[in-house]
């Protein structure tokens, strides 16, 4: 077909901007869009992937709504970044499959590819040239016209808070304004969801936290659905739900607060002269169910109701039987919990 008379894609039109809010005012609330009218931004049906006989990613059920800043937690090697590219049509399930922003990654990559922005570790801008200038080339490459490369430019640079530094080489950017360039360059073409895959690694706690400031921003003012793996647990706690994946499979699934509610419990952790003696002692004595954290600086966890009666009685039991104490920590449940409760193992 010929190209004047192909329908433009109702998503990817260059005549539009980077989301169906575009005109509202700047600074009033984005339209309200009703979650359960609309199709998931993601769901993965059974998606899997295998290298020869390693399973990297196992049957992997998953819906991300519109909208919404979702963290795919996970240690090193747990299938995320496996997972990212096969969502991203980078690599192709070997069982499975999903819709992404409404398209098919098996029958439709095109369209998925064109209606999503995808940050992967490796930066790709050109250090000499402006913030700007790197752009506007990007913007160009996407097939837009020199005007809307500027405004696409103008509009993603104010989005991540770099429009002042606009006429500055890339190289005079640290890692932190980077990482936001990287983000600016992968909304020219005006994605309805963004991937991440471990934006914040290698930054510093303050950079950290301004990025996801404006990866927040996203969402907010532009209804941006983002889509970030991390293995920093600050991170997952501040995103509207989060999986947790390990060994390549789902452990868990939910809002952070509903993740940590489910454990039900408080815990003690304890550091003894003998932790397995003092393990086998809680459990015969109270009943109660203490894991071992492995390695070196392991700790006793102890799942109790309430810290402040269990905590006295724990040490008494313990100092009666001629184990030491060495310190007891009493803590609600956080996301480490969490994590431990659902994989058996703490995240590092
Ligand atoms: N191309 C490949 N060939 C063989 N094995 C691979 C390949 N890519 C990934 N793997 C393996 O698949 C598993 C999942 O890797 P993946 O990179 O998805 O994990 P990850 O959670 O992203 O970890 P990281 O945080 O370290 O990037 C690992 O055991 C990894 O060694």
């Amino acid at each position: 077909m010929g190209r004047g008379r192909r329908r433009p894609d109702r998503r990817t039109s260059p005549g539009r901007l980077l989301h169906p809010d575009h005109h509202r005012p700047a600074g009033t609330a984005p339209r309200s869009r009703p979650v359960t009218e609309e199709p998931p931004a993601i769901r993965t049906r059974g998606l899997s992937k295998s290298f020869g006989e390693h399973q990297a990613v196992c049957g992997v059920d998953l819906t991300v709504r519109p909208g919404e800043v979702f963290a795919f937690l996970g240690p090193n090697g747990a299938g995320k970044s496996t997972t990212i590219s096969m969502l991203c049509t980078l690599s192709r399930p070997t069982a499975g499959g999903a819709t992404v922003a409404g398209a098919d990654i098996l029958t439709q990559p095109h369209r998925v590819r064109a209606r999503i922005g995808v940050l992967f570790q490796h930066s790709a801008l050109l250090p000499e040239l402006s913030l700007a200038r790197n752009l506007q080339l990007r913007a160009r490459l996407h097939g837009l016209s020199r005007a809307q490369a500027r405004h696409r430019t103008a509009h993603a640079l104010r989005l991540v808070g770099l429009d002042d530094r606009r006429r500055d080489p890339v190289r005079t950017l640290s890692g932190g304004l980077r990482r936001r360039l990287d983000i600016a360059r992968a909304l020219l073409h005006g994605p309805r969801l963004l991937f991440l895959d471990e934006p914040t690694v290698g930054l510093d706690p303050p950079a950290r936290a301004e990025l996801w400031r404006h990866l927040r921003t996203l969402r907010t003012e532009e209804g941006i659905t983002v889509f970030v793996t991390t293995h920093y647990l600050d991170e997952a706690e501040h995103c509207d739900r989060l999986a947790i994946i390990d060994h390549g499979r789902i452990a868990a699934e939910d809002r952070p607060d509903r993740l940590k509610a489910a454990l039900g419990r408080a815990t003690i952790r304890l550091r003894t002269s003998d932790d397995t003696k003092a393990a086998r002692t809680l459990h015969e004595a109270h009943g109660l169910r203490p894991h071992a954290d492995p390695g070196p600086d392991g700790t006793l966890t102890v799942p109790v109701a309430d810290t402040a009666s269990w905590l006295p009685r724990l040490c008494a039991t313990l100092s009666d039987r001629g184990l030491q104490v060495h310190s007891a920590v009493a803590t609600s449940p956080t996301l480490n919990d969490v994590f431990f409760h659902h994989t058996g193992r703490h995240i590092s």
